[in-house]
């Protein structure tokens, strides 16, 4: 028997919008560094590496010093801010819950790849109450790597239970992108998400505008590789 078909989101900016949540708790440590709120507009480009990357390009934008204490010390402070808010604004994004009933419907298993902590990811989706709509949630705390390491994302479809020849990956930076090229995975890219390169100009195998239009973009990523079953 194949093993199902498996769809890997990433999960900021890819099936959440979480930039005004993670905003805030930037901004709230940024306030008891004695420094200048960031713009959320700017926030949504420094998602997708991880939270300590943020505050590092934050940093970086107010020319203030990043040294290793620092982001350690700002590292804890957010993670607790963001750990106690971390649904307050947060919600799927349009069409997103649909999309899903339709493609388990027909068959497909959900897994999230995130560079957010497993506990924080779980946290959210928990409190979003869809946690347990994945087979896997995992971090780059997970198995100790991180994407764009292509193992992040192989280790993430093997422990739901798929098969790396019959996943896509759902993202929206050049993180998910890179990851899925290197793993051999096909790739869709939401022009919605965090990202400081348009999704358009990554080329992504398909372009996603909507959620709408995710199980149709699916059927024709499964056409390409010739071997699905029907269901
Ligand atoms: O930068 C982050 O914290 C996580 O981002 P991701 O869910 O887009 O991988
Ligand atoms: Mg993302």
């Amino acid at each position: 028997m194949t093993s199902p078909q498996t769809l890997v989101f990433d999960l900021d900016g890819t099936l959440i919008e979480t930039a005004p949540d993670l905003t805030a708790a930037l901004n709230a440590v940024l306030a008891i560094e004695g420094l200048p709120r960031v713009d959320p507009a700017r926030t949504r480009t420094m998602i997708g590496r991880g939270a300590r990357a943020m505050i590092s390009r934050a940093l970086s934008d107010l020319s203030e010093p990043a040294d290793d204490a620092r982001l350690d010390r700002m590292l804890d402070a957010f993670l607790a801010h963001y750990g106690d808010n971390i649904a307050v604004e947060s919600h799927p994004y349009p069409g997103l819950l649909p999309a899903l009933d339709q493609l388990e419907e027909a068959g497909w298993r959900f897994a999230v790849c995130t560079n957010k902590r497993e506990p924080l990811a779980v946290k959210l989706l928990e409190a979003l109450g869809i946690a347990g709509r994945f087979g896997c949630i995992a971090g780059p705390d997970t198995f100790g790597m991180a994407k764009p390491d292509p193992r992040h994302l192989l280790s993430t479809i093997e422990t739901a239970g798929g098969d790396p020849e019959r996943a896509i990956m759902v993202g929206d930076s050049a993180t998910d992108v890179d990851t899925a090229r290197a793993a051999g995975t096909p790739v869709i890219g939401v022009s919605f998400g965090y990202t400081d390169v348009p999704m358009h100009a990554l080329a992504p195998d398909i372009l996603l505008r909507h959620y709408d239009d995710l199980p149709a973009a699916v059927d024709r990523l499964v056409e390409d590789w010739g071997k699905a079953t029907a269901r």
